[in-house]
Formats: structure tokens, sequence, C-alpha cells
């Protein structure tokens, strides 16, 4: 009783009944979130919903992210339900997205020795391979930039989790789990389904007026069964063949093979494995996005890195894993591309378990917790300046500064569910980062009368925040750089 007496945290003025629900931000709710944060002087602050009993915590700073989600990791790993996504849709087979209990410990321990650290490592050939294919497709069209970046992630991550190669978009394994993310992404934007809000509605039968819902969900999870069907079945044909690329799925079904289902199940090493595709595939392609846009900003960062590579790499070579110690410019493009433009601004939801008191505040049972990364990484005291694209701010003396605050310890989430790929993720950014500095370079459109065209600022808010396709030049730096590109190993 003493708990409840206490006072929640900060936040916007509450009206009766409805609380805050007027003040619920459609558009970028990262930034009012941070506004809200800075005019009450509290990195926690609280919004609540009485008559629907919402309660939302935020969290925008790394100190108090890792006090709750760190090291009271037991309350706060769980992540909320919705209706249409889990219970009609796709249950906890994705575990980035599933409840904190035995399902996700399985899958995410095969992540662990699969992509943690050194062991992501067994997978840069694939990631190299896939970097060259992107400087051919940019080479021969540049102006479909967009595109091609985003097939060439897909196909990278499907190689590595299925160790399949697919070489155009209709390839089948591409066009489910393409559909199957449209589906997943569909399902899960936020107040477009009453059913998420009245979970009773789920019973209703589909062929009643109203239950559209039920018929769309039907539809979807057909999607989301082929995503996590064809590429699993077409990689287990491969491997009964006797041909076993590297990849998540094929040594895992090698374990199976040698130790029999007591150390791994053929359902999670299935389930897992659409994971990587699912959680992997919209966050780099989007990064790698935000990466070129950051570029135009700043073609000093660009001409900096460049002649740093040209240094390091010996002519007629392109960047590898093992220059990655000598091309800081090229990190701290990285880093920066995770710092100005994170494209999980809010992280991935967390819900509370049980109630808590933290600073002397009362943080209720079933809170939603939002880590505010955007908030973390354009914090002035940290990132003077944050608005700007400068990976210089990550260097001193031509080294990276370690007293600057790295990205990723807020980019890719806190505790036991932080990013489950990360270190794959820096790896596939940052070959591609290097590769594409080496050989092009990237400026602002030229229009038809010869002016500048200056990117606009459009951006999507889905899932993730990421910039709409926009228009710039990527040429390549010389005839040396171009005769390279053509003389990669075609995939
Ligand atoms: C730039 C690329 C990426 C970014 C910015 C990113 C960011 C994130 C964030 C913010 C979370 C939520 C963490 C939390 O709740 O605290 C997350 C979870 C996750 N990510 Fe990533 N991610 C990226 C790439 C990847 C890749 C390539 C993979 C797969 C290989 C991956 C797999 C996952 C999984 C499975 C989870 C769920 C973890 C769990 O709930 O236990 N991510 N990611």
């Amino acid at each position: 009783r003493r708990r409840r007496q206490l006072r929640l945290p900060p936040g916007p003025k509450k009206r009766p009944i409805i609380g805050n629900m007027l003040d619920m931000p459609s558009h970028c709710p990262w930034e009012v979130y941070a506004g809200w944060a800075r005019e009450h002087a509290s990195d926690i602050i609280h919004l609540g919903i009485p008559i629907t009993g919402t309660s939302i915590i935020v969290l925008s700073s790394v100190e108090v992210a890792q006090d709750l989600l760190d090291k009271r990791s037991a309350m706060y790993s769980d992540r909320p339900r919705f209706t249409m996504f889990h219970d009609l849709l796709a249950g906890d087979r994705f575990f980035g997205l599933g409840k904190y209990g035995d399902t996700w410990r399985a899958h995410r321990r095969l992540f662990h020795q699969a992509f943690n650290g050194p062991a992501g490592g067994r997978f840069h050939p694939h990631m190299l391979k896939y970097a060259h294919d992107l400087l051919r497709r940019l080479l021969e069209d540049p102006v479909a930039y967009a595109d091609h970046i985003d097939h060439v992630i897909a196909a990278n991550i499907i190689s590595i989790a299925y160790g399949v190669n697919v070489e155009s978009s209709n390839d089948p394994c591409m066009t489910v789990t393409s559909s199957g993310m449209d589906a997943v992404r569909s399902a899960l934007i936020p107040g477009r389904f009453l059913v998420d809000a009245i979970p009773m509605l789920k019973y209703l039968p589909a062929w009643i007026p109203g239950a559209g819902f039920k018929r769309q969900a039907a539809q979807w999870r057909q999607q989301v069964q082929g995503m996590v069907d064809v590429p699993f079945d077409t990689a287990k044909n491969i491997f009964d063949g006797g041909k076993a690329h590297p990849s998540f799925v094929m040594d895992n079904l090698r374990e199976l093979d040698e130790y029999g289902p007591r150390r791994v199940q053929e359902e999670d090493i299935k389930h897992a494995a659409a994971s990587i595709y699912g959680a992997g595939t919209d966050t780099s392609r989007f990064t790698m996005r935000v990466f070129i846009r950051g570029i135009l900003e700043n073609p000093e960062a660009q001409a900096k890195a460049q002649q740093e590579i040209d240094a390091i790499v010996a002519p007629g070579h392109l960047p590898d894993f093992s220059d990655e110690a000598d091309l800081p410019w090229v990190s701290a493009c990285v880093k920066e591309t995770l710092r100005w433009w994170p494209i999980t601004p809010l992280g991935l939801p967390r819900m509370v378990h049980g109630e808590d008191v933290y600073r002397g505040y009362r943080i209720p049972d079933g809170s939603i917790v939002f880590a505010n990364a955007w908030a973390m990484l354009h914090n002035e005291a940290t990132y003077p300046n944050p608005g700007a694209f400068k990976p210089e701010r990550f260097l001193q003396q031509g080294k990276l500064n370690p007293a600057v605050m790295d990205p990723r310890n807020a980019a890719f989430g806190f505790g036991r569910r932080i990013c489950a790929g990360k270190d794959i993720a820096w790896d596939i950014l940052w070959i591609m980062v290097a590769s594409i500095l080496a050989t092009f370079d990237i400026t602002k459109a030229i229009g038809e009368n010869g002016e500048v065209l200056e990117p606009h600022t459009g951006h999507a808010e889905e899932l993730v925040d990421f910039p709409l396709p926009f228009k710039c030049c990527i040429k390549p730096r010389s005839r040396a750089a171009e005769e390279l590109i053509r003389s990669t190993a075609k995939l």
C-alpha cells in the first residue's frame, strides 16, 4: 500500500479519466518525449490513460535505461502483446517480439552461438561478397541505389541465415520473405486495429460484418507462414542433398544430425532463422540509406574517409575486415550513421512485470517502457550540435576517441533483450560503407538546369523510422575504381 502512495514519474498534466490520451504524439514521438523530459528535468517520464489502463514509461538517458532494463532485467525483459499480431497472426514464433520465456531463451541461445563476438566472423566472406555485389549494381545503375541496397542486404541476410544464394528479386526465397515482412509490418501499426484496444473482439467469427480484421489476419498468417517455411525448406533440401554452405540453418542442421534433438530442435532452428530475416533486413537496409543521406550533409567527411582508405588499402584492392582497426574514419562514419538517425528511435517496447520503485517514483505493473534512443543519441551534452552529421566527433588525433560514447550503447537497446544481431549488423554496415567510400563519390543530385537538388527530409514512420528514397548522384571515383569493381568475383 505504501508503494501505491508514491508519485508516478513526472510527465504532461493528466486530465480526469482520459489522462494523457489527447497528448499522445502522432508524429516523431521520440522528439516529443525528449521535449517533455527536458521540460520536467527528468530522464524518466510517465504517460497514462486511466480509461484504457495504459501506463507508459519513457527513459531518456543511458543511465536510467541501464538501471532498469539491465540491472533489473528480471522485471523489464518482457514485450507487450498486441492481439492482432500475437493472437491472430504470429504467436511467439518471432522471439524478438515474443514472450520472455522458454522459446525466447532457446532462440536467443542459438543466436548467441551463431553471431556473438568472434562467432560472427564466420560470415565475413558472405558479407564481403555481397558488399562487392552492391558495388557492381551501383556501377551499372546508380539511380536505383535504394533498390540495390534493399536487394543486397536482403540477399546477404538470407545467405547468412539459410546458406541460399539469391541472385534476383524474383527468387521465391526473396518474394515470400518480403511479403511476410509486409504482413508483419502492417499488423504492428499502432492504433490500426480496434482489436488491439479491445482484445475480446478476436472471438468474433470472421464472417460477421466488421470482422474484416480476422479475414485480413488469416491472409497475413499465410504470408508469415511462407516466410518461415519456404527459405527453410529450400535450405533443408540443399542440406539433405549433401551440400552445406556455412549458415545459421545448415550449421544447426548439422548439429541436429550429429547430436539429435537433445541440443537443438528443428522448429527452433526454423523460427529463429525467420527472426534473422525479420529483425535484420529492414534495420540494416534503412541504416545504409541513412549513411548515404548523411554523407550528402558532409562531403568533407567523405573526402577524409577516402584519403584514409587510399593510404591504408593497397592499390588494386578493396577494403577487407582486416583493415578495420586502421580505418577509424570509416568506423566513425558508421557510428555517426547509427547516432544521427537511429532507425529504431524508441527501441522495441518492453513490459514491466510487477510494481517497481525507482528514484522514489512508482512504476506500475504492466507499464509499457520505451528506451528513447533518439533522446540519448541527440543529447547536446554527449554530442554537441547533435542534428549535424559529423563523424569527426568520434575521432581525436586520427584515432577513435574512447571518451565519446559509442552510439551502439543506445542504438541496439539494453539488457537481456539487447539486439541479438548487433555484432553482425555492425559488420554488414561497416564493410558496405568501407567498400562504397573506397570506390564511389556520393554527391547531391543536379537538376535539369544545373542546380543542386537538396535531398528532401521526408521519412516514413513505421515500426522503424527511415528516410524515404531521395535523389543523389553516385559516381565511381576513378577509372581504376571502376575497373576494380568490375574485377570482383560475381556471386
Ligand atoms: C542497424 C541494424 C540494427 C539495429 C539498429 C537494430 C536495433 C535493435 C533494437 C533497438 C532492438 C531492441 C532491443 C531492446 O529491446 O532493447 C533489436 C532487437 C533485436 N534485433 Fe536488432 N538491430 C539491427 C540489426 C539486426 C540484425 C542484422 C539482426 C539479425 C541478425 C537483428 C536481430 C535482432 C533480434 C533477434 C532482436 C530481438 C532480441 C530480443 O528480443 O531478445 N538485429 N534490434
